[in-house]
């Protein structure tokens, strides 16, 4: 799901297209964008945006602009639901297609079996009790696309008449509607199932947000972790790669977790007291983004949601009390400070660390990593609670949904876009199997006549980030492992490794930094990876237990 969704991406021509994110900017404002859920949508208020194609590796192309001499008038005046029914299909006609449903306030088009959806930054009436009713029990394609629910439905009629496990898989760029789209699947999966504990479903999606959530510079509420649902008659989370660089530093207009300012803003000030906390400004943790708030975000009563969910999640007032206790100590952590006369021997001889200059560096890295693990620990346990009371004691049939978030390339990519973009990556070529290796084997073996479709296999590229043994990935899993190494050396060695790799950029320029050509365009990572703190997080993560 993109801003027209990465799906859009997904078809089988080269170069794949995406409407530009910049262009749309005037059409979602801040003054238009709200924080949760977007206020009833008015015509008036309504902007349509002028989208733009990009084509990977070439220059922009305006979707007005775009050679329409192969259009069919019908396919340039009506909009079609299904995109395999057009009669003639090439990008410009995809695109406005897409286009022309979307001014007509239709965000979602079928390609077969995958959703396409715009986001647009308005809450549509399309998601209440009668559309439930119109789509529960129909099969893929016989109600318009106007709702996720065709295809969570799709979904959920085929797995009870073949037993067996089905996937709903959200893609996009950060900001495309991932998070949102997983939460109507999730809505519309309880209204039709009444077996769940529907209280207990809903009343998870805030808590894991407090925790698992936060502003960046694409999106107020990024989710900055990956989810992994599955849906049986109840619900089971499991996460992973949670953004832990975030819990210590975080980038300009960008804010740490949404739980901190929560926390702070909703506190009793009696217990505010009791942990010794002050407003987020004073924290370093938290202040160095600029501001400590969100305009439409109201901080104070978020807490006051997300506490009801503890409760009716049964958090014990102890347990409660523990966990906002652990958030004040990394608080409170983050604001201690070194200066070089407090270097202390045994921490070089501990970690032999030769150099006494790089032991303050050190210091500060041991801090930011006793915080980052204590966080991720509890992010953790979190979720392990949840799990314990909402994961069901006997298997059954399951709808799983996988919901991460999507490729950046930021004007700093560091080590997290390179796990983020490996993830995507990852994505893409389990898509490509589904859709064209498989299928086309398939063809192959029961004879059936048909035409070879290109597309770009992405195995290469995942070779290069974590193939044994030199993979990017396995290079710094092996660098870790020396007290000795550093990012040049890091550095260095995947120069040495991949410098003919054509997926690989070395700069032309000594620069601390390499690039990698990815499925959805090119991304320099800057090689800041602080490679001696891997080996203290290791070491630490090790050493404290929850
Ligand atoms: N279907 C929708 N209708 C109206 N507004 C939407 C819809 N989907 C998303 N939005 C708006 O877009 C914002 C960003 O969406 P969301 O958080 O789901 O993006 P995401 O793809 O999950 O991003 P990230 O990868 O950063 O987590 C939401 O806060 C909401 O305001």
């Amino acid at each position: 799901m993109g801003y027209v969704d990465q799906s859009a991406m997904y078809n089988s021509y080269q170069p794949s297209l995406y409407v530009d994110h910049a262009e749309m900017e005037p059409f979602y404002g801040q003054e238009q964008l709200s924080y949760a859920v977007p206020q009833p949508f008015t015509t008036e208020q309504f902007k349509v945006p002028r989208p733009q194609v990009r084509m990977f590796g070439q220059e922009r192309l305006d979707v007005q602009t775009l050679p329409p001499p192969h259009m069919s008038p019908s396919i340039a005046l009506n909009n079609q639901d299904m995109m395999l029914d057009m009669q003639e299909m090439h990008e410009g006609a995809v695109l406005l297609n897409i286009k022309t449903r979307f001014q007509r306030e239709l965000i979602y088009t079928y390609i077969g079996s995958i959703l396409v959806s715009v986001n647009p930054y308005r809450m549509y009436n399309i998601y209440g009790t009668d559309m439930v009713l119109l789509y529960k029990g129909h099969a893929l394609g016989e109600n318009p696309p106007n709702k996720l629910n065709a295809l969570t439905n799709s979904l959920f009629i085929i797995p009870k008449v073949l037993f067996c496990f089905f996937y709903l898989l959200f893609s996009g760029e950060s900001g495309s509607g991932k998070t949102e789209a997983t939460k109507l699947v999730l809505r519309y999966l309880a209204a039709i199932q009444h077996t769940s504990n529907i209280a207990q479903q809903v009343c998870t999606s805030p808590l894991m947000e407090s925790f698992g959530n936060a502003k960046t510079v694409r999106n107020d509420n990024s989710s900055r972790f990956g989810k992994y649902i599955e849906v049986f008659l109840e619900k089971f989370f499991n996460s992973y790669l949670l953004e832990k660089s975030r819990i210590v530093f975080q980038a300009k207009d960008e804010r740490n977790y949404h739980i901190f300012y929560e926390m702070l803003a909703g506190l009793p000030s009696q217990q505010k007291r009791a942990f010794y906390l002050q407003d987020a400004e004073t924290y370093y943790y938290l202040n160095q983004g600029g501001d400590c708030g969100i305009t439409g975000k109201n901080d104070a009563e978020d807490y006051r949601r997300l506490v009801a969910a503890m409760e009716i999640l049964h958090f014990a007032a102890e347990d409660q009390a523990s966990i906002f206790r652990v958030l004040a100590s990394i608080l409170h952590l983050g604001n201690i400070f070194f200066q070089r006369h407090e270097v202390c021997i045994w921490f070089v001889i501990l970690f032999d660390v030769v150099s006494p200059l790089c032991a303050l560096a050190c210091f500060f890295g041991f801090r930011d990593a006793v915080a980052k693990i204590l966080y991720s620990l509890l992010f953790h346990w979190l979720t392990e609670k949840i799990n314990s009371q909402v994961y069901p004691h006997q298997h059954t049939l399951s709808i799983s949904i996988l919901d991460i978030y999507g490729f950046e390339d930021l004007t700093f990519n560091s080590f997290e876009q390179l796990c983020i973009n490996y993830a995507n990556e990852y994505l893409q070529f389990f898509f490509n199997r589904i859709i064209f290796r498989e299928e086309q084997e398939e063809y192959s073996r029961e004879q059936v006549l048909w035409q070879d479709i290109p597309f770009s296999d992405n195995q290469p590229c995942i070779d290069l980030v974590a193939a044994k043994p030199h993979g990017i990935l396995r290079i710094l899993d092996d660098q870790s492992c020396f007290p000795q190494a550093t990012d040049h050396t890091f550095l260095q060695k995947c120069h040495y490794h991949h410098v003919h790799n054509p997926l690989y950029i070395k700069p032309k320029m000594p620069t601390p930094e390499f690039g990698i050509k990815h499925y959805a365009g090119r991304v320099t990572y800057q090689v800041c990876f602080h490679v001696i703190f891997v080996h203290l997080h290791n070491y630490f993560q090790d050493s404290i237990k929850f």
